[in-house]
C-alpha cells in the first residue's frame, strides 16, 4: 500500500500565484512561474541551483522550445524568451483590445501550444464573466481559437493515445473531456468528465491545473480547498485526496528521476482575511510515495 509523503520542497519561492509547474527530462528540472511577479523560474533537481527570468506584467506559463529557450505567456502575448540572455520575441498576440491576460497552456504530443485567457480577476476566483477563450498554437506561430466564452481558462492535458483532451474552466468548475484530432489540432465532442457539486467547495474548491497519469487518471489542483484529488475520469469519481498547508492549490505535474513524484505549486496572492494567515501560501510542495508514475509535459516545437 502507497503511504504519500508531502514535503514543502522550496518554502514561499512564490510571492504571488505560482503556477504551470512544467518538470524538463534533459536538464531534470522543474519550470514554473510567479505569475503577478512576472517571473519564470527554474529549479535544478540534482544541485538544488535556481534561476529565473522577470518580465513586465504577468507571466502564466512557461514551456521549454525544442530549438531552446522557453515560450511564456506574459500578458496578452506568446513569447519565446532565451534563458540566458533573457532576450524576447513576441509569437502571437491573444484577446487584444481586452484587459485579459493569457494563463494556462501546455503542449500537445505533437508540440503544439494551447495557451488559453482569462478576464480581470478582482478577487482570485472572481472575474467578469466569461470572457476568456482557449487557443492552439501552431509550430509556426499560426493561432486558432477553439473555444470561447471561457471564464478562467486553465489546467488540461491528453490521454497517452491522444484521443482525449481533458481541459479546465475554473468557474463552472467543471473538467470537459473533448475528442482530439492531434492531426487536425481540433476538439470536438465536449462533455463533462467530473462536475463538482454545488454544495462542495469548502472540499472541491476551484478546479485549477491538471495532469494525467500513466494509469489515466486525473490530478487536478484544487484551488481554495488546500488540496489535490485524484479522480477516475470515466466515472467522475474521486479515488484520492492530498492536503496541503494551504489554501489555495494550483496546479500539479509529474516529475523526478523516474517519474513518479507530484509537484504541487501553491498561491499567495490576493489572499483573503477570510483564509487566515497562511505562512506555507507560495510554496512548491513535493508529493513521493504516491506508488503511481505521470509522464513529462511536451515541448513546444515552434
Ligand atoms: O492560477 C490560475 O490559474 C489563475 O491565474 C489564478 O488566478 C487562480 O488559480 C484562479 O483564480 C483559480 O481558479
Ligand atoms: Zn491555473
Amino acid at each position: 500500500m502507497a503511504s504519500p509523503k508531502i514535503e514543502t520542497l522550496l518554502p514561499t519561492v512564490y510571492s504571488t500565484c505560482g503556477e504551470g509547474p512544467h518538470w524538463d527530462v534533459p536538464s531534470q528540472s522543474l519550470y514554473s512561474v510567479d505569475i503577478q511577479a512576472g517571473t519564470a523560474l527554474r529549479w535544478e533537481a540534482d544541485t538544488g541551483k535556481q534561476s529565473k527570468i522577470t518580465l513586465d506584467g504577468t507571466v502564466s506559463f512557461v514551456v521549454p522550445c525544442d530549438r531552446g529557450g522557453v515560450v511564456v505567456g506574459h500578458n496578452r502575448s506568446i513569447s519565446h524568451v532565451d534563458w540566458d540572455s533573457q532576450a524576447l520575441t513576441v509569437l502571437g498576440e491573444l484577446d487584444q483590445g481586452t484587459t485579459n491576460r493569457t494563463n494556462d497552456a501546455k503542449a500537445d504530443a505533437s508540440g503544439r501550444l494551447w495557451p488559453g485567457t482569462m478576464g480581470l480577476e478582482a478577487v482570485p476566483g472572481k472575474v467578469a464573466g466569461p470572457v476568456g477563450a482557449l487557443y492552439s498554437m501552431s509550430t509556426d506561430h499560426k493561432l486558432t481559437k477553439q473555444l470561447g466564452s471561457i471564464s478562467i481558462s486553465n489546467g488540461m492535458d491528453w490521454t497517452d493515445d491522444n484521443s482525449v483532451m481533458f481541459y479546465i474552466d475554473s468557474v463552472p468548475r467543471k473538467v470537459y473531456a473533448f475528442d482530439f484530432d492531434m492531426a487536425a489540432g481540433t476538439i470536438s465532442n465536449q462533455r463533462t468528465a467530473v462536475e463538482f457539486a454545488p454544495d462542495s467547495l469548502s472540499t472541491y474548491g476551484l478546479p485549477d491545473g491538471m495532469c494525467i497519469d500513466a494509469e489515466g487518471k486525473i490530478w487536478v489542483a484544487c484551488f481554495s480547498a488546500s488540496a489535490v484529488h485524484r479522480f477516475d475520469p470515466e466515472t467522475g469519481k474521486t479515488l484520492q485526496t492530498l492536503k496541503f498547508p494551504a489554501t489555495n492549490i494550483t496546479s500539479v505535474c509529474f516529475g523526478g528521476k523516474n517519474l513518479d513524484e507530484l509537484f504541487v505549486t501553491s498561491s499567495q496572492y490576493n489572499l483573503q482575511p477570510s483564509q487566515g494567515v497562511q505562512p506555507l501560501a507560495g510554496s512548491l510542495f513535493r508529493v513521493t510515495g504516491l506508488g503511481v508514475k505521470g509522464r513529462a509535459p511536451y515541448n513546444y516545437k515552434g
